[in-house]
């Protein structure tokens, strides 16, 4: 193993934004002593093979994984259950299996049956990405000062969970750990909810558009334009996280849609002050995520650093 190695050799399945923002970091701090990626889709493979990702690319999992000691799956959340049972056989007694994917329970109910015993399954969630998608998005500061929430299953190998935590912290990440249970209740509020808010919002200025003659997109303001940013995420993925933490979102939006049937009684009825009251407390949350240090005034939204390495 090279000395600043975390990992003797490193498996990414899945080479889009996330997994080739590991592949570009992990080579950048030297935390694994070789990179296998695979990924279903050919043109991913020739386009991660021509930027260097890793130091074997293909189509085939199983083939990646084989002497593996820590395996990340980089799929739509859909998508685990289908990669866990192809790579199985294939698995290293000892290997640490990982994903980043945004839903956690679901995740880990897809995979765990596939697993074999002897293999560590500890997953994981960097909170952090773009609304870009594939190969050619990622960077390798995408972790840089952003939460990784690792969700180890009860029972599991405390070795394995402070070995992958070493990992995220050596690409820079904060990292916590939670159960599932709990990151999906967390990320549905301050994730997921957003996003299908946007996604719906966009949707409804798309059809008014109709009405208005193209007005709406032409005019739009900053606080749209951020949503059109949001609503241009991936579709699949999005798709599979609502579908894989239903419950959770579905808590959310009815208590979202308490608050803004409050809201719009408030604005009909003229009471100014209630109005007042919920954007000063609202006001206060910004400026106190700003003062912990975790974001800039400035947005930073779809940031890429053009002074990354590329691969
Ligand atoms: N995009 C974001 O901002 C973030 C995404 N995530 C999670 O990371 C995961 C990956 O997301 P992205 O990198 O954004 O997606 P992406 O669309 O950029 O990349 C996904 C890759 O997986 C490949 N793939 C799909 N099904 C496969 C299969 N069965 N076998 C092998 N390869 C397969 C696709 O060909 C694609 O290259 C998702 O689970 C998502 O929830 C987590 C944090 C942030
Ligand atoms: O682009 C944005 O604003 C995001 O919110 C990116 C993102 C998408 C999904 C995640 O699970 C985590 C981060």
């Amino acid at each position: 193993m090279a000395k600043a190695s975390v990992v003797n050799r490193l498996a990414i399945i899945g080479i889009g934004l996330i997994g080739s923002s590991i592949a570009r970091a992990a080579r950048q701090h030297g935390l694994a002593g070789a990179i296998a990626i695979a990924d279903a889709s050919p043109e991913a493979v020739a386009t991660a093979s021509r930027l260097g990702l890793g130091d074997a690319c293909g189509t085939d999992a199983a083939t990646a994984v084989a002497d593996a000691d820590l395996v990340i799956l980089c799929v739509p959340v859909g998508a685990m259950g289908q990669v866990g049972a192809a790579i199985a056989g294939a698995l290293k007694p000892g290997a640490i299996v990982s994903d980043v994917g945004s839903v956690k329970g679901a995740v880990m109910a897809q995979l765990a049956p596939h697993l074999p015993g002897g293999v560590h399954l500890i997953p994981a969630h960097p909170v952090a990405g773009t609304e870009n998608s594939g190969p050619e998005a990622g960077f390798a500061t995408l972790f840089h000062n952003r939460w990784c929430i690792v969700t180890p299953p009860e029972g599991a190998s405390q070795q394995a969970v402070d070995a992958l935590c070493a990992f995220w912290a050596g690409m820079g990440a904060n990292v916590e750990t939670m159960s599932a249970e709990r990151h999906d209740l967390v990320l549905a509020v301050t994730s997921h909810l957003p996003h299908l808010i946007a996604y719906n919002i966009v949707g409804t200025a798309a059809d008014l558009e109709q009405v208005t003659r193209s007005e709406v997109i032409k005019f739009s303001a900053g606080g749209f334009r951020d949503f059109t940013r949001i609503a241009a995420s991936d579709p699949t993925m999005w798709r599979d996280i609502f579908l894989n933490n239903k419950d959770a979102v579905l808590e959310m939006i009815g208590r979202f849609n308490e608050d803004l049937a409050a809201l719009a009684r408030a604005i009909r009825w003229g009471d100014g002050d209630a109005l007042f009251e919920l954007f000063t407390r609202t006001r206060a949350i910004r400026r106190g995520i700003i003062d912990s240090g975790q974001e800039t005034a400035e947005p930073d939204f779809g940031r890429r650093h053009e002074d990354d390495a590329t691969a």
